[in-house]
């Protein structure tokens, strides 16, 4: 295949510190005459494969997962293409290093890690100029794809003050094919409420308390509005928002723009997916579950609507009844009528279990995960609460005594949150355990020595392939129904189908071709519905999207004072 090649419009210095366009030692000699960089180059030329061993080796002479992120951080803000060929080449290894659970650490020492500013920076006291700087950032630009977070939820470890949207991006090209240069991360810094955050003299955001009420409405408002009359085809995604905001924020603005919650949407379609697989093991139906959610804040409530939606069309019962199938507990116990009006958000109310069910509790305070298991004896138990270890021995055996395969997603990220460590769920339920994770952990050992791959159910899984597919058909939203279309196709992927034993969910190493297929679907479901922006046939999709892929080669520069800046 001939090299592609692109007119490029800077030169010298200027190139070399462009990491779109640098290819360092990589730059052809006839591109170093063109562009200036004879002199400033060492004299031979390496290939791609080349650079890849040197800055592999390099990377490993890192002792720690936080030296090996910064060390990564560093080449993304030198040189794209090598950044993510050497990702793709390593990256079941090297995805936790930029992403979860490392980037957790990243991100908590963030202001002392600081070298380099990336993406878009909107902060209140300048919020007068917003539109000034947004215009500034994207000048010229073409792009696709928003990536925005105010930073109050991140993960499990909360409030950051400015964080996640870059790691995010970076999976999105990684993994979803997008072209970089169509990206943006954007950080909405509206303060912080974490004390050792304003204490801290080298904090590198607003240092003051957070905003809340109108001037955060009106703030994050005048952002949306900004996208949506620049670039009104874009995709704009909400990462790690606070649970006061998330959901609202969702509402607001997804009749009028497609825009999309990961950790609602995103979570709550991965774990459709994983859950589809494991009841393909236990041979059920999703409306024969009953189901428990331990930490009903956006994830919880996101997986909790997600399931009650595909238990309405896939198994076709009433919201209803599919809403009874459900046990949310939050921090004060189990959601139920009587609980006072603060600890029960509008939006969990439909899951809200009757008192009349609970009479013998009424008067011992809240109710326990370890009540709620022995009463209901579920099927499914999810935790995305950031409390580590709540699935303890007690709880986990009480639930085991009475369904053959416990079906158990500990989900709170990054790992040292997780609600029960996968191998002791393993361990403590003779391997009958189905179980799934939201951080990467070590396969479990079955009782007849044969490992139990933990399928890694984090919505990186599916939500760089919901974003492309969207993208790609240009959708005008985000549909619920393009959302299960993408877990359907992610489910029926799993290993598990062709052997029980096997992983829920297929390996992150193939997370590219998975969300490829995620993407396909979804721009399928767009096209077939009515709201795709492109006029393609359903069987079209799939050579489209493969063109629209996204891959990190080197192209053939021709230098041209009109071409690409
Ligand atoms: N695996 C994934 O893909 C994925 C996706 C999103 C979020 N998560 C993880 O889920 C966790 C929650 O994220 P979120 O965005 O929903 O945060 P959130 O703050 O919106 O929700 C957390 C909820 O847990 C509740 N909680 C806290 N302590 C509790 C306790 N001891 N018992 C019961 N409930 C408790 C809080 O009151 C809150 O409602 C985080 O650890 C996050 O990393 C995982
Ligand atoms: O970032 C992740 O690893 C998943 C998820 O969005 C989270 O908030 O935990
Ligand atoms: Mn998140």
């Amino acid at each position: 295949m001939s090299t592609p090649t692109l007119r490029v419009a800077i030169r010298g210095e200027t190139i070399l510190n462009n990491p779109r366009f640098n290819k360092g030692t990589a730059f052809t000699k006839a591109e170093r005459k063109a562009f200036g960089l004879i002199g400033k180059l060492p004299y031979r030329v390496n290939s791609l494969d080349e650079q890849c061993q040197r800055a592999y080796d390099q990377l490993q002479t890192q002792d720690t997962d936080i030296g090996k992120n910064s060390f990564l951080q560093s080449m993304k803000e030198q040189n794209w293409v090598l950044y993510y060929t050497l990702l793709t080449r390593h990256l079941r290894e090297l995805v936790p290093i930029i992403y979860t659970p490392t980037e957790a650490e990243a991100i908590a020492n963030y202001s002392h890690l600081f070298r380099k500013s990336e993406g878009l920076y909107l902060t209140f006291p300048d919020h007068e100029s917003m539109e000034e700087e947004f215009l500034e950032v994207t000048k010229g630009r073409d792009i696709d794809l928003f990536v925005s977070s105010d930073a109050e939820a991140i993960l499990g470890i909360g409030d950051q003050g400015v964080g996640i949207s870059a790691a995010k991006s970076v999976i999105y090209s990684l993994i979803g094919g997008i072209d970089p240069s169509k990206s943006l991360a954007v950080t909405l810094d509206v303060g912080t409420n974490n004390e050792s955050l304003l204490k801290d003299p080298l904090y590198v955001g607003w240092s003051h308390e957070r905003l809340r009420g109108k001037e955060y409405d009106d703030f994050v408002d005048k952002f949306v509005q900004l996208v949506r009359k620049h670039f009104p085809h874009s995709l704009l995604h909400f990462e790690d928002f606070g649970v006061t905001n998330a959901q609202r924020l969702l509402e607001r603005y997804r009749d009028n723009h497609a825009v999309f919650n990961d950790d609602i949407q995103g979570t709550g379609a991965v774990t459709l997916s994983s859950l589809m697989a494991a009841i393909g093991v236990t041979k059920s139906k999703l409306c024969d579950q009953r189901i428990i959610i331990y930490g009903a804040g956006s994830a919880g409530l996101g997986i909790a609507k997600q399931l009650r939606d595909a238990m309405v069309t896939m198994d076709n019962i009433s919201v209803q009844e599919a809403n009874s199938k459900f046990w949310l507990i939050d921090k004060h116990g189990l959601i139920k009528e009587s609980l006072p009006a603060e600890y029960v958000r509008d939006d969990l109310k439909a899951f809200s279990r009757q008192d009349a069910e609970w009479e013998e509790f009424q008067s011992d305070g809240e109710i326990t995960l370890l009540d709620v298991v022995k009463k209901v004896k579920p099927t499914t138990l999810i935790g995305t609460s950031t409390h580590a270890g709540a699935f303890t021995k007690e709880v986990v055996q009480a639930m085991a005594a009475e369904c053959d395969r416990p079906i158990i997603f500990p989900l709170s990220n990054p790992s040292k949150l997780v609600e029960v460590n996968p191998k002791d769920a393993n361990d403590w339920t003779n391997g009958k355990a189905l179980l799934a994770t939201g951080s990467p952990f070590p396969p479990a050992k079955m009782p007849n020595g044969k490992d139990y791959i933990i399928a890694e159910c984090n919505n990186a899984l599916i939500y760089p392939g919901l974003g492309f597919g969207a993208m790609i058909s240009q959708s005008r939203c985000v549909s619920d129904t393009m959302i299960i279309a993408g877990a359907r196709r992610l489910a029926s992927l799993s290993p598990a189908l062709k052997d029980p034993d096997d992983a829920l969910l297929p390996d992150f190493g193939d997370a590219p071709s998975v969300n490829f297929e995620v993407a396909v679907a979804v721009a399928e479901q767009a096209v077939e519905e009515g709201s795709a922006g492109v006029d393609w046939k359903k069987e079209e999709v799939r050579e489209k999207a493969k063109e629209k892929l996204w891959k990190p080669v080197y192209e053939e520069y021709l230098y041209d004072e009109n071409g690409e800046k």
